[in-house]
């Protein structure tokens, strides 16, 4: 079938923004739309080699532009891989978008007609609008998140924050009398161990505030009915999730590490909802005695548990402490680096997963009805463990003691206590119908792609 555009979607270079934005790729390009997928030379690389092709039928073209950047250690520092990036890549952008249409040769349908980008990469709406081509943002986090970065201004001008975005006051922030109102720690900014790395996370958000202007929709991983209310008050919001992998997504579907090819296999022994999954996520850095303390929790509740240890989530030494442990624990536990996450947790064999509340993984577990235990590390984190536990009852919070320390105490507790809520698990059911309704036939979220893809087409 000739394909009658060319889209070009444009991601953030981290795990939970490649992700997303590869999935949404994917709906669009079953729709006979041409897309590619710009990332950045050290992603593709990681893309490519963690995902093989199934039978090479791949619907997505990929393009890859240096970052600017010589190391991973570099990119590991945000606010370098941030200035980075927008200043090399628009350059390579705007060249690649020239060069497509000279090859075209006047042939339309080939020619880029759409870029849709990562709010986070928002120089390239830029770019799209000094050439003339339409465009949207894509925002990989809740609606929420946005409606919050979006009113920065106004928090500023109500005396809510100052201009480095610390809040001035402890009292719950409210954005309008129909959303649930904001804690002063759910700033997604807000990063109290490090000053510095406030100031960079808030000069991030404020990049995006002005980097919103230049589209007039937002394609979010979210469904209407899961936010309504911050739906509301963000004009051009368009909730197309929860984007979730498929059987047609196997190529590519855009983990940046070797998922664990035997956790299937390992859940089939267990039986239903039985295993509790542990995963935090693509940047979460635990400190080497808040390691411990989740191993030993997770040892003593003595239920069998499947446990993502990135090899750089913590600098303890972890393949001494793996060796003692896994002895230990041989009998119900595994230990993995990466998992086929959204896999794991549609096995029946799952009965909580413990989280650091990353939007993805917070939908992924909505989505498959899963109880949620949260210890969120930062940015949207803090927020979205507010509505698991208190909007929407899915979920219980592992906060630690007062200077926010957790214990295997809390971990053995709150495990125990999730897994014996029955509130906890008929909300988790409701929830993860509303979920699946949205994307299926006549769905909120459904509607919203079907129109935006009759957008692209116009
Ligand atoms: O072993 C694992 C662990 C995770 N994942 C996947 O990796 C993604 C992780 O995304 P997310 O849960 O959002 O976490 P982060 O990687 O931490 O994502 C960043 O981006 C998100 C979207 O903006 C934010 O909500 C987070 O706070 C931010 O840290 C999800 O799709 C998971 O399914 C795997 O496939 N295997």
């Amino acid at each position: 079938m000739a394909e009658l555009k060319h889209v070009l979607c444009i991601p953030f270079p981290l795990q939970g923004h490649v992700t997303p934005l590869l999935k949404l790729s994917h709906c669009i390009a079953d729709h006979g739309i041409k897309v590619t997928v710009v990332n950045t030379e050290s992603v593709h690389a990681q893309v490519m080699a963690a995902n093989q092709l199934d039978d090479g039928s791949n619907p997505i073209d990929f393009v890859a532009f240096p970052d600017g950047l010589e190391t991973d250690e570099e990119r590991k520092d945000w606010a370098k891989l941030v200035e980075s990036i927008s200043r090399v890549m628009p350059g390579y952008l705007q060249e690649f978008i020239e060069k497509v249409k000279q090859q075209s040769k006047g042939n339309e349908d080939e020619q880029i007609n759409f870029v849709i980008a990562d709010l986070n990469a928002g120089w390239a709406l830029e770019v799209a609008e000094r050439m003339g081509i339409k465009r949207a943002g894509f925002w990989p986090a809740s609606v929420s998140c946005l409606a919050l970065i979006l009113h920065i201004r106004k928090l500023i001008e109500g005396g809510v924050i100052d201009n480095d975005g610390i809040a001035l006051k402890n009292d719950a922030i409210s954005l309008s009398k129909d959303l649930p109102s904001y804690k002063s720690d759910d700033l997604t900014w807000t990063f109290p161990e490090d000053l510095t790395v406030q100031k960079v996370l808030f000069n991030w958000a404020s990049t995006i505030v002005h980097h919103s202007t230049y589209s007039t929709s937002y394609l979010c991983n979210s469904f209407h009915e899961l936010e309504a209310s911050a739906c509301g008050i963000i004009p051009g919001v368009l909730p197309v999730g929860p984007l979730l992998a498929s059987t047609r997504l196997l190529h590519r579907r855009g983990s940046l590490w070797n998922e664990d090819s035997t956790c299937s296999k390992w859940l089939d022994q267990h039986p239903p909802q039985s295993v509790i999954y542990v995963a935090f996520g693509s940047t979460t850095i635990f400190s080497p005695e808040q390691f411990y303390e989740l191993a030993h929790g997770l040892e003593q509740i003595g239920r069998p548990f499947l446990w993502v240890v990135r090899p750089d989530m913590t600098d303890a030494p972890v393949n001494k402490f793996h060796g003692t442990f896994l002895q230990r624990v041989r009998n119900h536990g595994k230990v993995i680096q990466w998992a086929p996450q959204e896999e794991v947790l549609a096995h029946p064999s799952v009965a909580c997963f413990f989280t650091h509340c990353g939007w993805n993984s917070t939908l992924e577990g909505l989505s498959n009805g899963v109880p949620l235990l949260c210890r969120p590390y930062f940015a949207d984190q803090r927020l979205n463990r507010s509505f698991v536990c208190d909007v929407w009852r899915v979920g219980l919070g592992v906060d630690g003691d007062e200077n926010g320390v957790i214990t295997r105490h809390e971990v053995r507790t709150k495990i125990l206590a999730v897994l014996g809520s029955d509130e906890i698990k008929a909300n988790c059911k409701r929830m993860k119908e509303m979920a699946r309704k949205s994307v299926s036939e006549g769905g909120s979220s459904l509607k919203n792609l079907e129109s935006f893809i009759e957008l692209i087409k116009a």
